[in-house]
Protein backbone atom coordinates (compact mmCIF):
# COMPACT_ATOMS: atom_id res chain seq x y z
CA UNK A 1 0.00 0.00 0.00
CA UNK A 2 1.46 3.51 -0.46
CA UNK A 3 0.32 7.18 0.37
CA UNK A 4 -0.80 7.77 -2.69
CA UNK A 5 -3.73 5.64 -2.72
CA UNK A 6 -7.07 7.48 -2.49
CA UNK A 7 -9.55 7.18 0.17
CA UNK A 8 -12.69 5.27 -0.30
CA UNK A 9 -13.96 5.67 3.13
CA UNK A 10 -12.72 8.39 5.77
CA UNK A 11 -14.30 9.09 9.15
CA UNK A 12 -13.51 12.37 10.88
CA UNK A 13 -13.87 12.96 14.58
CA UNK A 14 -17.02 10.70 14.86
CA UNK A 15 -18.96 10.50 18.24
CA UNK A 16 -22.06 8.77 19.47
CA UNK A 17 -24.02 8.40 22.49
CA UNK A 18 -27.17 6.76 23.61
CA UNK A 19 -28.96 8.02 26.58
CA UNK A 20 -25.82 10.20 27.80
CA UNK A 21 -24.01 7.08 27.42
CA UNK A 22 -21.00 8.02 25.17
CA UNK A 23 -20.35 4.79 23.01
CA UNK A 24 -17.57 6.38 20.46
CA UNK A 25 -15.79 8.88 21.37
CA UNK A 26 -14.09 11.42 18.68
CA UNK A 27 -12.81 8.54 16.10
CA UNK A 28 -11.12 9.09 12.65
CA UNK A 29 -10.50 6.12 10.57
CA UNK A 30 -9.71 5.56 6.75
CA UNK A 31 -10.07 3.00 4.37
CA UNK A 32 -7.55 3.21 0.88
CA UNK A 33 -8.28 1.49 -2.65
CA UNK A 34 -8.35 -2.41 -2.14
CA UNK A 35 -7.30 -2.39 1.24
CA UNK A 36 -8.12 -4.59 4.22
CA UNK A 37 -8.35 -3.21 7.05
CA UNK A 38 -9.92 -4.57 10.36
CA UNK A 39 -11.49 -2.60 13.35
CA UNK A 40 -10.28 -4.71 16.02
CA UNK A 41 -11.92 -4.17 20.21
CA UNK A 42 -13.53 -5.93 22.73
CA UNK A 43 -17.27 -7.14 22.63
CA UNK A 44 -19.59 -4.03 23.20
CA UNK A 45 -17.25 -1.22 22.11
CA UNK A 46 -19.23 0.09 19.79
CA UNK A 47 -17.65 -1.27 16.68
CA UNK A 48 -21.09 -2.26 14.72
CA UNK A 49 -22.10 1.70 16.16
CA UNK A 50 -19.05 2.87 14.17
CA UNK A 51 -20.18 0.55 10.54
CA UNK A 52 -23.94 1.70 11.22
CA UNK A 53 -22.40 5.05 10.95
CA UNK A 54 -20.09 4.80 8.07
CA UNK A 55 -23.09 3.08 6.36
CA UNK A 56 -25.36 5.78 6.57
CA UNK A 57 -28.13 3.97 8.80
CA UNK A 58 -27.04 6.02 11.65
CA UNK A 59 -26.25 9.39 12.14
CA UNK A 60 -23.24 10.54 14.56
CA UNK A 61 -23.48 13.46 16.95
CA UNK A 62 -20.60 15.14 15.91
CA UNK A 63 -18.46 14.11 12.98
CA UNK A 64 -18.26 13.62 9.21
CA UNK A 65 -18.50 10.48 6.51
CA UNK A 66 -16.38 10.80 3.66
CA UNK A 67 -16.91 8.04 0.57
CA UNK A 68 -14.40 9.03 -2.05
CA UNK A 69 -13.80 12.64 -1.00
CA UNK A 70 -17.68 13.26 -0.79
CA UNK A 71 -19.82 13.64 2.11
CA UNK A 72 -22.18 11.07 3.27
CA UNK A 73 -23.00 11.36 6.66
CA UNK A 74 -26.12 9.85 7.46
CA UNK A 75 -26.93 8.79 3.87
CA UNK A 76 -27.25 4.96 3.09
CA UNK A 77 -27.13 3.08 -0.61
CA UNK A 78 -23.43 3.75 -1.05
CA UNK A 79 -21.41 0.72 0.74
CA UNK A 80 -22.14 -2.62 0.87
CA UNK A 81 -22.53 -4.17 4.74
CA UNK A 82 -22.71 -7.61 6.25
CA UNK A 83 -24.08 -7.10 9.72
CA UNK A 84 -23.38 -10.19 12.34
CA UNK A 85 -26.21 -12.20 11.49
CA UNK A 86 -26.86 -11.82 8.09
CA UNK A 87 -29.22 -14.47 7.52
CA UNK A 88 -30.45 -16.11 3.93
CA UNK A 89 -34.02 -16.42 3.67
CA UNK A 90 -35.12 -20.02 3.93
CA UNK A 91 -37.87 -20.04 1.36
CA UNK A 92 -35.40 -18.68 -1.36
CA UNK A 93 -33.57 -20.32 -3.54
CA UNK A 94 -29.84 -19.36 -2.82
CA UNK A 95 -29.62 -17.65 -6.69
CA UNK A 96 -32.86 -15.66 -5.30
CA UNK A 97 -31.15 -14.93 -2.16
CA UNK A 98 -27.84 -13.48 -3.59
CA UNK A 99 -30.03 -11.77 -6.21
CA UNK A 100 -32.09 -9.35 -3.38
CA UNK A 101 -29.80 -6.36 -3.91
CA UNK A 102 -30.04 -6.24 -7.96
CA UNK A 103 -33.69 -7.07 -7.49
CA UNK A 104 -34.05 -3.90 -5.09
CA UNK A 105 -32.11 -1.52 -6.96
CA UNK A 106 -34.99 -1.95 -9.52
CA UNK A 107 -33.41 -5.12 -11.65
CA UNK A 108 -35.78 -7.91 -12.85
CA UNK A 109 -35.28 -10.99 -11.40
CA UNK A 110 -34.20 -12.59 -14.36
CA UNK A 111 -31.77 -9.96 -15.20
CA UNK A 112 -30.38 -10.55 -11.51
CA UNK A 113 -30.30 -13.96 -11.34
CA UNK A 114 -28.24 -13.57 -15.27
CA UNK A 115 -25.89 -11.17 -13.57
CA UNK A 116 -25.44 -12.39 -10.12
CA UNK A 117 -24.68 -16.30 -11.80
CA UNK A 118 -21.05 -15.32 -13.33
CA UNK A 119 -19.97 -15.25 -9.21
CA UNK A 120 -21.45 -18.36 -8.16
CA UNK A 121 -17.95 -19.62 -8.95
CA UNK A 122 -15.46 -17.56 -7.36
CA UNK A 123 -17.70 -17.86 -4.17
CA UNK A 124 -17.61 -21.84 -4.17
CA UNK A 125 -20.85 -22.26 -4.78
CA UNK A 126 -21.48 -23.20 -8.50
CA UNK A 127 -24.37 -26.07 -9.24
CA UNK A 128 -25.43 -24.63 -5.64
CA UNK A 129 -28.12 -21.80 -7.42
CA UNK A 130 -31.39 -23.51 -7.20
CA UNK A 131 -30.59 -25.54 -3.33
CA UNK A 132 -32.04 -23.43 -0.38
CA UNK A 133 -30.45 -22.53 2.78
CA UNK A 134 -31.06 -25.57 4.82
CA UNK A 135 -28.99 -27.37 1.96
CA UNK A 136 -25.77 -26.03 2.30
CA UNK A 137 -22.92 -26.37 5.00
CA UNK A 138 -22.39 -23.40 7.59
CA UNK A 139 -19.65 -22.37 5.30
CA UNK A 140 -21.14 -22.20 2.24
CA UNK A 141 -23.98 -20.30 3.58
CA UNK A 142 -21.74 -17.82 4.45
CA UNK A 143 -20.00 -17.29 1.21
CA UNK A 144 -23.82 -16.97 -0.37
CA UNK A 145 -24.37 -14.21 2.15
CA UNK A 146 -21.01 -12.53 1.36
CA UNK A 147 -21.92 -12.69 -1.92
CA UNK A 148 -25.59 -11.45 -1.59
CA UNK A 149 -23.57 -8.45 0.23
CA UNK A 150 -21.14 -8.10 -2.65
CA UNK A 151 -23.64 -8.12 -5.33
CA UNK A 152 -25.19 -4.64 -3.60
CA UNK A 153 -22.27 -2.25 -3.91
CA UNK A 154 -18.92 -4.45 -5.03
CA UNK A 155 -15.77 -1.78 -4.14
CA UNK A 156 -16.50 -0.88 -0.58
CA UNK A 157 -17.51 -3.51 1.39
CA UNK A 158 -18.19 -3.61 5.38
CA UNK A 159 -18.25 -7.21 7.09
CA UNK A 160 -18.97 -7.33 10.78
CA UNK A 161 -17.80 -10.46 12.14
CA UNK A 162 -18.47 -12.34 9.09
CA UNK A 163 -17.37 -15.85 10.60
CA UNK A 164 -18.33 -15.20 14.01
CA UNK A 165 -20.75 -18.28 14.36
CA UNK A 166 -18.53 -20.73 12.53
CA UNK A 167 -16.45 -23.21 14.20
CA UNK A 168 -12.67 -22.91 14.34
CA UNK A 169 -11.99 -25.37 11.24
CA UNK A 170 -14.83 -23.47 9.13
CA UNK A 171 -13.70 -20.49 9.82
CA UNK A 172 -9.87 -20.83 9.41
CA UNK A 173 -11.03 -21.95 5.86
CA UNK A 174 -13.53 -19.54 5.22
CA UNK A 175 -10.24 -17.06 5.89
CA UNK A 176 -7.53 -18.36 3.88
CA UNK A 177 -10.74 -18.87 0.84
CA UNK A 178 -11.48 -14.68 1.63
CA UNK A 179 -7.43 -14.53 1.16
CA UNK A 180 -7.51 -16.24 -2.49
CA UNK A 181 -10.44 -14.80 -3.93
CA UNK A 182 -9.57 -10.51 -2.95
CA UNK A 183 -7.43 -10.08 -5.43
CA UNK A 184 -10.29 -10.81 -8.12
CA UNK A 185 -12.97 -9.00 -6.07
CA UNK A 186 -10.74 -5.75 -5.78
CA UNK A 187 -12.72 -4.55 -3.29
CA UNK A 188 -12.10 -2.08 -0.60
CA UNK A 189 -12.90 -3.88 2.65
CA UNK A 190 -13.21 -2.78 6.39
CA UNK A 191 -13.73 -5.68 8.95
CA UNK A 192 -14.66 -5.86 12.48
CA UNK A 193 -13.67 -8.69 14.83
CA UNK A 194 -12.45 -9.29 18.33
CA UNK A 195 -10.70 -12.33 16.99
CA UNK A 196 -6.60 -10.91 17.15
CA UNK A 197 -5.17 -13.37 15.09
CA UNK A 198 -8.08 -13.72 12.08
CA UNK A 199 -7.38 -9.86 12.04
CA UNK A 200 -3.50 -9.92 11.79
CA UNK A 201 -3.61 -12.84 9.04
CA UNK A 202 -6.12 -10.87 6.50
CA UNK A 203 -5.27 -7.47 7.29
CA UNK A 204 -2.93 -4.54 5.38
CA UNK A 205 -3.74 -2.44 8.48
CA UNK A 206 -5.41 -2.90 11.94
CA UNK A 207 -7.28 -0.07 13.90
CA UNK A 208 -7.01 -1.26 17.95
CA UNK A 209 -10.43 -0.20 19.71
CA UNK A 210 -10.38 0.64 23.36
CA UNK A 211 -13.02 -0.62 25.40
CA UNK A 212 -16.22 1.58 25.71
CA UNK A 213 -16.23 4.36 24.67
CA UNK A 214 -14.25 3.40 21.67
CA UNK A 215 -11.01 5.47 20.64
CA UNK A 216 -8.48 4.64 18.59
CA UNK A 217 -5.79 3.52 20.83
CA UNK A 218 -3.30 2.57 17.48
CA UNK A 219 -2.86 1.96 14.14
CA UNK A 220 -0.44 -1.01 12.94
CA UNK A 221 0.27 -2.01 9.76
CA UNK A 222 0.65 -5.48 9.00
CA UNK A 223 3.58 -5.68 6.96
CA UNK A 224 3.63 -9.78 6.26
CA UNK A 225 4.42 -10.82 3.00
CA UNK A 226 2.06 -11.61 0.68
CA UNK A 227 0.15 -13.97 -0.75
CA UNK A 228 0.02 -15.26 3.01
CA UNK A 229 -0.74 -18.93 4.08
CA UNK A 230 -2.25 -20.58 7.21
CA UNK A 231 0.96 -21.25 8.41
CA UNK A 232 1.92 -17.68 8.94
CA UNK A 233 0.51 -17.70 12.51
CA UNK A 234 3.32 -19.93 13.37
CA UNK A 235 6.02 -17.44 12.46
CA UNK A 236 7.86 -15.28 14.98
CA UNK A 237 7.19 -12.08 13.11
CA UNK A 238 3.11 -13.13 13.31
CA UNK A 239 3.42 -13.85 17.05
CA UNK A 240 5.77 -10.28 18.03
CA UNK A 241 2.16 -8.23 16.40
CA UNK A 242 0.07 -10.75 17.86
CA UNK A 243 1.68 -10.22 21.66
CA UNK A 244 2.49 -6.27 20.81
CA UNK A 245 -1.61 -5.91 20.31
CA UNK A 246 -2.36 -8.52 23.50
CA UNK A 247 -0.60 -5.55 25.67
CA UNK A 248 -2.57 -3.02 23.86
CA UNK A 249 -6.35 -4.69 24.76
N1 LIG B 1 -29.50 1.85 19.26
C1 LIG B 1 -28.92 1.73 20.45
N2 LIG B 1 -29.49 2.24 21.57
C2 LIG B 1 -28.89 2.13 22.77
N3 LIG B 1 -27.68 1.54 22.98
C3 LIG B 1 -27.08 1.02 21.93
C4 LIG B 1 -27.64 1.07 20.59
N4 LIG B 1 -26.77 0.48 19.74
C5 LIG B 1 -25.72 0.06 20.49
N5 LIG B 1 -25.90 0.39 21.78
C6 LIG B 1 -24.94 0.11 22.87
O1 LIG B 1 -23.68 0.59 22.43
C7 LIG B 1 -22.63 -0.27 22.88
C8 LIG B 1 -21.77 -0.65 21.72
O2 LIG B 1 -22.48 -1.50 20.84
P1 LIG B 1 -21.88 -2.06 19.49
O3 LIG B 1 -22.85 -3.07 18.98
O4 LIG B 1 -21.51 -0.93 18.61
O5 LIG B 1 -20.54 -2.78 20.01
P2 LIG B 1 -19.62 -3.85 19.30
O6 LIG B 1 -18.22 -3.44 19.59
O7 LIG B 1 -20.01 -4.03 17.88
O8 LIG B 1 -19.96 -5.16 20.14
P3 LIG B 1 -19.97 -6.70 19.74
O9 LIG B 1 -18.57 -7.04 19.36
O10 LIG B 1 -20.40 -7.37 21.01
O11 LIG B 1 -20.95 -6.83 18.64
C9 LIG B 1 -23.31 -1.44 23.57
O12 LIG B 1 -23.24 -1.21 24.97
C10 LIG B 1 -24.75 -1.37 23.11
O13 LIG B 1 -25.61 -1.86 24.08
Amino acid sequence: MNSYQKNKISIEGVTKSFEDLLIVDDVSISLKEKEFVSILGPSGSGKSTIFNIISGLMKPDTGKVYIEGKEFTGKTGRVSYMYQKDLLLPWKKIIDNVSIPLVIKGETMQDARKKVKKYFEIFGLEGFEDKYPHQLSGGMRQRASLLRTYMFSKDIILLDEPFGGLDAITKSKMQSWLLEILDKLEASIFFITHDIEEAIYLSDRIYILSDRPAVVKEEIKINLPKPRHEDIVTTHEFNEIKKHILNLL
